[in-house]
C-alpha cells in the first residue's frame, strides 16, 4: 500500500457554455520517504490537483486515497481532521503570524487541535534544530531572514506529523542559494520522517532533490522522469 494514491481524477469547471477541464484523469502514486515534482506551464492544473490532494476541494470524479483510505468517504467533520492530522502544507510565502515566535508558530498546531505537552514542546524544538532554527526559537518573523522564515514554515508543515507534505512553489520568494538550501531541508525531513510529498515547482534547478518528476500540461499529468 503506497502512502499516497491519487486514481483517475478529473476536475471541471463549467464557465457559462464551456466547461474547463482542469484535472483530466490524473493518477499518481507516492510512497513514504519519497518527494516528487510536478512541473508544467501556468494554469495546467497544477493547483488544483495539490487542492484535491489536500482535501481543501472536491474533485468531480476519482480518488485520493492516504494510507489506504479514501478520503471522499470522510464526513465534513472527519475531514477537518484529516486535514489538520495528515496534511501539511508549504505555501509561496511562509505565512508566519506576525505575533508569535518562532517555537510558537510550530506550538500554535498543536494549541488548535488539543492542548500542547512536553513531547510537543520537544518535538518542535528538534524540527527547528533540524532546519538550522535552534537560536532562533524567541525571534518573531520580522526578525527573521526570508529563507529563515520559509524554513519556520517547513518545520511548521511537519509539526502535525502528517503523512503527506505538500508544498506549492516552496521557493518561489527565495534567491537561487536559499532556494537550494530550502529544497534539500525539506527532501531531507521528508525522507527521515517518511513523508509522502508533492512540490509544484517553476524552478528545474531544484528537480535534483526529487525522486520523480510529473509535468502537468491542460490537466493531463504524465511521467517526465
Ligand atoms: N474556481 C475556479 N473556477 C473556474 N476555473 C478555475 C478555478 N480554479 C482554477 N480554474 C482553472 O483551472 C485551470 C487550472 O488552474 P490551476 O490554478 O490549477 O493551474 P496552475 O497550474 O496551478 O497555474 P499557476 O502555475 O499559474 O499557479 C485554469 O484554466 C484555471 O483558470
Amino acid at each position: 500500500m503506497k502512502r499516497l494514491e491519487v486514481r483517475n481524477m478529473t476536475k471541471t469547471y463549467d464557465e457559462g457554455s464551456s466547461t474547463i477541464t482542469a484535472l483530466n484523469n490524473v493518477s499518481m502514486e507516492v510512497d513514504a520517504g519519497e518527494i516528487v515534482a510536478i512541473i508544467g506551464p501556468s494554469g495546467s492544473g497544477k493547483s488544483t490537483l495539490l487542492s484535491a490532494v489536500g482535501a481543501l476541494l472536491q474533485p468531480s470524479s476519482g480518488s485520493v486515497i492516504v494510507n489506504g483510505k479514501k478520503i471522499e468517504t470522510l464526513k465534513e467533520k472527519e475531514l477537518a481532521k484529516f486535514r489538520l492530522n495528515e496534511i501539511g502544507f508549504i505555501l509561496q510565502t511562509s505565512n508566519l503570524i506576525p505575533y508569535l515566535n518562532v517555537l510558537d508558530q510550530l506550538l500554535l498546531v498543536k494549541k488548535m487541535a488539543g492542548k500542547v505537552s512536553s513531547a510537543d514542546q520537544q518535538f518542535a524544538k528538534q524540527l527547528l534544530a533540524d532546519l538550522g532554527l535552534e537560536k532562533k526559537l524567541k525571534k518573531f518573523p520580522n526578525e527573521l531572514s526570508g529563507g529563515e522564515r520559509q524554513r519556520v514554515a517547513i518545520a511548521r508543515a511537519f509539526m502535525n506529523d502528517s503523512s503527506v507534505i505538500l508544498a506549492d512553489e516552496p521557493t518561489a520568494s527565495l534567491d537561487s542559494k536559499r532556494a537550494f538550501e530550502v529544497v534539500q531541508l525539506i527532501s531531507n525531513e521528508v525522507k527521515k520522517r517518511k513523508k509522502a510529498a508533492i512540490m509544484v515547482t517553476h524552478d528545474e534547478r531544484m528537480l535534483t532533490y526529487c525522486d520523480r518528476v510529473y509535468r502537468m500540461e491542460d490537466g493531463v499529468l504524465t511521467l517526465q522522469s
